[in-house]
């Protein structure tokens, strides 16, 4: 997997609103609020299956009701599309959750 080129890489994070880039790392980050920590939990054991089955995997943190992602590819250096996939994936789970703040 090749990191994205400015132009394909700039088309997908218009689509990923929620989410900003790094430049420097060439990473996304985005912050995810829940109702509490079960929610957070939660949340968070079903992107570890999605990520898991994908062999690609989040860096992230979580303090009680918020959960911090962060995602970039490591053996490319950068972003890629598997990337961008899981940060969908991971905003269509959220929607899941409709106890959030
Ligand atoms: C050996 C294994 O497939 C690789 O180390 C995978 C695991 N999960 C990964 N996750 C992420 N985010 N980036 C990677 O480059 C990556 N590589």
């Amino acid at each position: 997997m090749t990191k994205l080129e400015p132009s394909p890489r700039n088309k997908a994070l218009a689509g990923l609103a929620h989410w900003r880039h790094d430049p420097q790392r060439d990473a996304i980050t985005r912050a995810f609020t829940f109702a509490n920590f079960a929610e957070a939990f939660a949340f968070m054991t079903q992107i570890a299956l999605v990520a898991e089955r994908r062999d690609h995997h989040p860096e992230w943190s979580n303090v009680y009701n918020k959960v911090e992602i962060t995602l970039t590819t490591h053996d490319a250096g950068g972003l890629t599309q598997r990337d961008v996939d899981l940060a969908h994936e991971a905003d269509r789970i959220f929607q899941r959750f409709g106890t959030r703040k």
